[in-house]
């Protein structure tokens, strides 16, 4: 911590002085749950402008809330890499997965997975999608028709736990349960809560967060039902691809990894080993369906609140004859011009990750600010999405038609809900088909309303690894 004070970096530029060991995590209000990070940020650039200091405990950051030095930022992808804290932090949970990775190691690994998750590799999954979506709707929906849902951001993350173990296994991960009841989806659920309790939120030393998820006996518990299952599923598929010709297509994305395992013979050195694979397959679940699910919680939460809106979906999947027993295929999907407006709308207003950050490896200047090597930027995506200066129609209201005329091509760098630059969002053709298949199918059987007072259905925000509606109370009508 010493070490860290006595960094040399500039202190010119404008901020709230630090706190010992919580750096500006207390004074801003984060620690006491007065607001969340991105609000923070967002109250610290109505006071101190587009660029200023902000510590994350004892980590000295500049944070950056224009485009043009985020678009030098992000251009520049050998002075700017993903922070080492990320790196560090996620490493504790997967230490060879690709978010915790960087340099030569980030690109063996990057060849294999970024062309997995491409659009032509994920459409296959669209009657997977729609199928768990209509499992979602018969057996938790239409059980409480009519009735006010309170757990609907957890019922998100099943959904999209249950869609991910199709595309990553081929498998019902929720009909994988063990004897004692403690199956799969309930060990991601703590892996990610207790991860995220100790490490990624509180910016605790690594040491610190290492040694607690060590003794930890829930997270020890959670990791060896991961490993047994998923170790599993790649011993199955080594077996499988042995016996079968070579030429065969990889069927799901865990196939597609142990494909890479087996080039390991004629490319040593460059392929993945059965641990690598292991952290990716964690990594990817974690990914695809901690995101995407929040963003459905957002889009639940905001129908119930526009109601204009969920009437104009509604009205676009008449057009396209779309009643509930019409199937939905790519070409309608990619036809439907609001419902890519709100997909859009949505991951605007509430951006399932605020900020991104990045680290010089050596000294430069953006625009007159000195960076020093070894100092953090942080690129405040939620600042840029409710920018005026970047939006035509008011950025503080929820409006999905701005994405049809005034704000269709809003500037470079002022919509970036998946980051950018070479460490962009791996999963993000697969977060919009997803998205895009839920929607849609949502809308062809249920409306959502928001109950009035009769229930706590106020948003607010609640930050784990991404920012998540906190108060959700909607009541569910199958049409
Ligand atoms: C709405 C859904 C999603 C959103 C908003 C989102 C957003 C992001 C953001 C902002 C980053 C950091 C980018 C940067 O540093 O510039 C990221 C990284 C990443 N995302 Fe997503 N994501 C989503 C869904 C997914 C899905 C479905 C997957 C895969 C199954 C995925 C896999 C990844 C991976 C592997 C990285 C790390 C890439 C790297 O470090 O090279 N994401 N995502």
């Amino acid at each position: 911590y010493s070490r860290l004070n006595r960094s040399n970096h500039t202190e010119k530029l404008p901020g709230i002085k630090p706190q010992w060991v919580f750096g500006n995590l207390y004074n801003t209000g984060i620690v006491s749950g007065r607001v969340t990070l991105p609000e923070a940020i967002a109250e610290l650039k109505e006071k101190y402008g587009d660029v200023f200091s902000f510590w994350f405990g004892p980590y000295y950051s500049i944070v950056l809330s224009r485009i043009d030095h985020v678009q030098h930022v992000l251009a520049d992808r050998h002075t700017y890499d993903i922070a080492e804290t990320t790196t560090r932090t996620f490493g504790i949970l997967f230490p060879r997965g690709l978010l915790a990775l960087r340099g030569d190691e980030w690109k063996r690994h990057a060849r294999f997975i970024l062309p997995m998750l491409k659009r032509a590799k994920v459409l296959p999954y669209l009657d997977t999608m729609i199928a768990c979506t209509d499992r979602f709707i018969d057996e938790k929906l239409s059980r409480r028709n009519g009735e006010i849902h309170t757990d609907l951001v957890e019922q998100s993350q099943r959904l999209l736990l249950d869609i991910i173990g199709f595309i990553a296994f081929d498998y019902d991960l929720d009909s994988l349960s063990s004897h004692d009841g403690y199956d799969l989806p309930h060990a991601f659920n703590d892996f990610v809560r207790l991860g995220n309790q100790f490490i990624l939120k509180n910016g605790i030393p690594f040491w610190l967060g290492k040694l607690i998820l060590r003794m930890s006996s829930k997270y020890q518990r959670a990791l060896r039902t991961m490993k047994h299952y998923v170790l599993n599923v790649i011993n199955e598929e080594q077996a499988r691809q042995q016996e079968e010709n070579s030429t065969t297509k990889p069927k799901n994305l865990v196939s597609s990894l142990v494909a890479a395992i087996k080039k390991e013979s004629s490319e040593r050195g460059t392929s993945l080993t059965p641990n690598e694979v292991f952290d990716e397959v964690s990594l990817l679940i974690l990914a695809g369906f901690e995101t995407t699910s929040t963003a459905l919680s957002w889009f639940i939460f905001y129908m119930s609140k526009y109601p204009e809106v969920q009437e104009k979906m509604k009205a676009e999947l008449k057009e396209h004859n779309l009643t509930p027993d019409m199937p939905l295929t790519k070409e309608i999907l990619d036809s439907m011009m609001y419902l890519d407006c709100l997909v859009k709308e949505i991951l605007r207003f509430s951006p399932i990750a605020p900020v991104v950050p990045r680290q010089a490896t050596c000294d430069d200047i953006i625009d007159g600010i000195e960076v020093k090597k070894g100092d953090k930027i942080v690129l405040a995506i939620q600042n840029l999405h409710r920018d005026p200066r970047y939006w035509k129609i008011d950025p503080s209201k929820f409006i999905p038609e701005r994405f049809l005329h005034e704000d269709k091509h809003p500037p470079h760098c002022a919509y970036m809900p998946f980051g950018g630059g070479h460490r962009a969002c791996a999963g993000q053709d697969l977060a919009l088909l997803e998205l895009k298949v839920l929607i849609a199918r949502l809308m062809q059987r249920v409306t959502f309303i928001d109950p009035g007072n009769e229930a706590n259905n106020s948003g607010g925000m609640i930050q784990r690894i991404t920012c998540y509606p906190k108060h959700v109370a909607v009541r569910v009508h199958l049409d």
